[in-house]
């Protein structure tokens, strides 16, 4: 689905944090799944970190990645051959003034250096919520490039009143629309399925309410463990990684009022609209979040690629790197209410964790029972299911029909839809977006305002230990008890 507005501006994507795991897991081949749609477009790529590199060490990553993100051969040299790696430290504003310069002219010996005005630069902060901070902070005695992007990844601050302060800071640099507050969940195919499925589709537009639905369920099961990342999960845990970013903004585009349009304003005023009004459910923290840990087990199964799975997974506590008192939860649920006329009462949950059994990865919609069943159909009325897979790519109908060897009896069959595409990646759908200057796959900043606001009264209920931390053995199902309340 194309959903951008497609600019020819010639870009250079400046990444701050380059050597990082994210750089070369997700960016670089997110660029690269972008140039295999779009072998043409113009990018340049200038990493930047601390570390001294050798000559021509990040060009060959550059290569790699590109390469494994499906670009082909002759765009791969292009790009990775006008990419270079600046080492400096981002907090000192001449070395940014610098780099900024650099990356805003042409690329050297390029043949439209001479008519080509400045490109679009993209300065991409993958780099933690303090160290973002502080490079703002410089930023701000820097001459800045005439049209600078910035493109920050999660978590945007650490709380709402953190996202408040950096939301003041970046408003000092560049105006909101040129500022990206990443989160991949928006570059998913199915997650931009939802606007297609919700507004061009009457049967589903006109049940898509309160009045039809009696609970929403956004789940994000994996069975990946911690795989290496304690330095960054320990301190965030489930709940700061997955719901505050991910899964609050799916769930706004699944329950935002039909936008006039799908353009940068109209989506995001939509989506900061639900949010607004989102609450958690019953006012209290307390009955509508639970958290939980894992203990050692066996992660046994299929994959998302249908690789099967099995491995041993240490408990959390003793996996390297985290520190055990500081208690962080590896599941996390929290209900929710969007306390408007189209959803007032209906429980939406959200839910992710990691080393679980099931990859169970949707927004699933409950439907309500019908009000009335004729007499003479026996047998208990099923639920009305619509669940939308988040990797793998489906869309599965539970409908309510006769059982198959009674006429008279209710049963369910189920419709089935791969909707796999030969899509870009998440990463490459929402820098194609950035690096086109086109903000609708990312978020505003009062929206990442709202996801804190959401889960900073959970995290309160949690420090004060107000909702017990409860435990699963790794590769085990979801507790008892969890999932979607409904009622
Ligand atoms: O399935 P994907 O696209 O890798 O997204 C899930 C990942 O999203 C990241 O943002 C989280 O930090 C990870 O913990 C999580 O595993």
């Amino acid at each position: 689905m194309s959903v951008r507005t497609r600019s020819d501006r010639p870009a250079t994507l400046v990444i701050l944090g380059a050597s990082g795991d994210l750089t070369r897991r997700l960016l670089l081949p997110g660029i690269g799944s972008l140039l295999a749609h779009e072998p043409d477009r113009d990018v340049r790529v200038i990493g930047a970190d601390r570390d001294s590199r050798p000559d021509g060490d990040f060009e060959a990553e550059v290569r790699a990645a590109l390469t494994e993100g499906g670009a082909g051969a002759t765009c791969v040299d292009r790009v990775a051959g006008s990419s270079s790696y600046v080492s400096l430290d981002a907090t000192d504003h001449g070395a940014l003034t610098d780099l900024l310069r650099a990356a805003a002219a042409p690329a050297p010996g390029s043949e439209a250096a001479e008519h080509d005005g400045e490109r679009r630069v993209v300065l991409y902060f993958a780099l933690p919520p303090a160290v973002t901070a502080k490079v703002c902070g410089a930023l701000c005695d820097v001459d800045l490039p005439a049209e600078l992007h910035l493109a920050m990844e999660k978590p945007f601050g650490q709380d709402e009143d953190g996202a408040r302060a950096l939301n003041a800071l970046v408003a000092q640099l560049v105006p909101d629309d040129q500022v990206h507050r990443v989160d991949h969940f928006l570059g998913m195919t199915t997650v931009l399925d939802l606007i297609a499925l919700r507004f061009a589709n009457r049967m589903f537009q006109a049940v898509w309410t309160g009045e039809h639905v009696a609970g929403i369920e956004i789940a994000y099961d994996e069975q990946i463990a911690l795989e290496g990342r304690a330095g960054y999960y320990d301190h965030a845990g489930a709940l700061r990684d997955m719901i505050q970013s991910h899964l609050l903004q799916v769930m706004a585009l699944a329950t935002m009022e039909p936008p006039a349009s799908i353009t940068e304003r109209d989506l995001r005023d939509a989506q900061a609209a639900a949010l607004r009004a989102t609450r958690l459910w019953g006012g209290s923290a307390v009955g509508a979040s639970r958290r939980a840990r894992y203990t050692a087990g066996r992660v046994e199964g299929v994959d998302d690629g249908g690789r099967a799975v099995s491995r041993s997974v240490p408990s959390y506590v003793d996996e390297d790197g985290v520190d055990p008192a500081r208690g962080t939860e590896t599941l996390a649920q929290i209900t929710v209410e969007v306390a408007n006329s189209r959803w007032a009462g209906v429980p939406i949950t959200l839910r992710s964790g990691k080393a679980l059994g099931g990859a169970n990865k949707h927004v699933a919609l409950t439907f309500a029972p019908v009000r009335h069943l004729p007499g003479g159909l026996t047998g208990a009325d099923p639920e009305d299911r619509l669940v939308i897979g988040l990797n793998p790519d489906t869309m599965e109908l539970r409908v309510t029909t006769n059982s198959l060897d009674d006429p008279l009896a209710l049963g369910q069959s189920v419709l089935r839809a791969d909707l796999r595409r030969a899509s870009l990646a998440p990463y490459g759908e929402v820098l194609a977006g950035i690096l086109d200057g086109d903000g609708m796959l990312t978020v505003r900043g009062d929206a990442a305002e709202e996801c804190w606001r959401i889960c900073d009264e959970v995290l309160a209920a949690w420090d004060a230990d107000e909702v017990p931390m409860e435990e699963y053995p790794a590769g085990s199902a979801v507790p008892e008890g969890w999932g979607a309340a409904l009622g």
